[in-house]
C-alpha cells in the first residue's frame, strides 16, 4: 500500500534520510521510532507528498508520487488522513466545522449527509454530540480524538499518525491507542505512527521500523525489536539514557 524505495532526504544540504526502504501492506500499522530529530516527521511528510525527496521513489496504492503534480497529489490525498503533532483543529471552527473539513473540500455530500458522517465519526472516538463545541473548550486528549475524527472522515485508505500520543496522560494515550487499533479494525486502513511512547510502540503495532543516523536500522513484529541484538535498539527501547549503557549493564549482568 505504501513503498518507499531508496528515499534520501537533505534540508539545505545536510542529509536526513539516507536510503531509506519501506513496504508497508493494506491494512498495517507500521510504528516508526527514532531519536529526535532522527527524520520521523519527514517520512510521514514524504508520504503526504509534503515534501519531495532528494532521490529514490514513493508509491502510494501503486501510484508514485514523487514525480505527481500538485492536482494528481490531491487526488491521492484524499484518499490519506492525517493526524497532527499538536492536533491542528482550526480554533475558529467548532468541532463539527473541523470534522465536515476535508467532507466539504473533497466530496459533493449534502449538508445532510455531512451531518450523519460526522455524527458518525464523533461517535467512533467517543465525542457523541460535541458538534457544537469550540476547540478551545476541549482538553488535549480530547483534541487528538476530534483530529483523528477529522482524519477518517472521508474514509481513505491510509491514516498517518505524527506522534498521537504526545502529551497525554497514561489513560488518554491508551485511549489513543485503541482508537488508532479500533480504526483499523472498523475502516481497514493502513497506519503509520509515529511515536516517543514505545508502550504505545508495543501495543500497536503490527511491524515497528527505528531509524537512527538516516537509516533504517532495525525492522520487526514487536517481539523481533525486543529481542533485537542492535545495541542501539536496545538502548533506544528501554530508554537508557547514556550511549554504552547498554554493553555496560550486559557486562555488569554477565560479571555478577
Ligand atoms: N523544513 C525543514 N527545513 C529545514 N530542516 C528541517 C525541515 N524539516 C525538518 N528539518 C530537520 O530535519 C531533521 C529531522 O526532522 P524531523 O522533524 O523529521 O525529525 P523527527 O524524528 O520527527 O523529530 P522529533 O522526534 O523531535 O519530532 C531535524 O534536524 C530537523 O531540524
Amino acid at each position: 500500500m505504501i513503498k518507499l524505495d531508496n528515499v534520501s532526504m537533505a534540508f539545505r544540504g545536510r542529509p536526513v534520510l539516507d536510503n531509506i526502504s519501506l513496504d508497508i501492506a493494506e491494512g498495517e500499522i507500521m510504528v516508526i521510532i527514532g531519536p529526535s530529530g532522527s527524520g520521523k516527521s519527514t517520512i510521514l511528510r514524504l508520504m503526504i507528498g509534503l515534501l519531495k525527496p532528494l532521490a529514490g521513489k514513493i508509491w502510494i496504492d501503486g501510484q508514485e508520487i514523487s514525480g505527481a503534480s500538485e492536482e494528481e497529489l490531491n487526488i491521492i490525498r484524499r484518499n490519506m488522513g492525517m493526524v497532527f503533532q499538536y492536533s491542528a483543529l482550526f480554533d475558529s471552527m467548532t468541532v463539527g466545522e473541523n470534522v465536515a473539513f476535508g467532507l466539504r473540500q473533497h466530496t459533493a455530500l449534502s449538508e445532510e449527509e455531512i451531518a450523519r458522517t460526522v455524527r458518525r465519526r464523533l461517535r467512533m472516538v467517543g465525542l457523541n454530540g460535541q458538534e457544537s463545541v469550540m476547540p478551545s473548550e476541549l482538553s488535549g486528549g480530547m483534541k487528538k480524538r476530534v483530529s483523528l475524527a477529522r482524519a477518517i472522515a472521508i474514509n481513505p485508505q491510509i491514516v498517518l499518525y505524527d506522534e498521537p500520543t504526545a502529551g497525554l496522560d497514561p489513560i488518554m494515550s491508551t485511549t489513543i491507542d485503541r482508537l488508532i487499533c479500533s480504526t483499523r479494525r472498523v475502516l481497514n486502513v493502513t497506519s503509520v505512527v509515529v511515536t516517543h511512547h514505545m508502550s504505545s510502540a508495543f501495543n500497536i503495532a503490527d511491524r515497528i521500523a527505528m531509524i537512527y543516523d538516516g537509516r533504517i536500522i532495525e525492522i520487526g513484529t514487536v517481539s523481533e525489536i525486543k529481542k533485537s541484538s542492535n545495541p542501539i535498539v536496545q538502548q533506544f527501547i528501554h530508554g537508557w539514557a547514556k550511549p554504552g549503557e547498554f554493553a555496560k549493564r550486559r557486562s555488569r549482568r554477565s560479571e555478577s
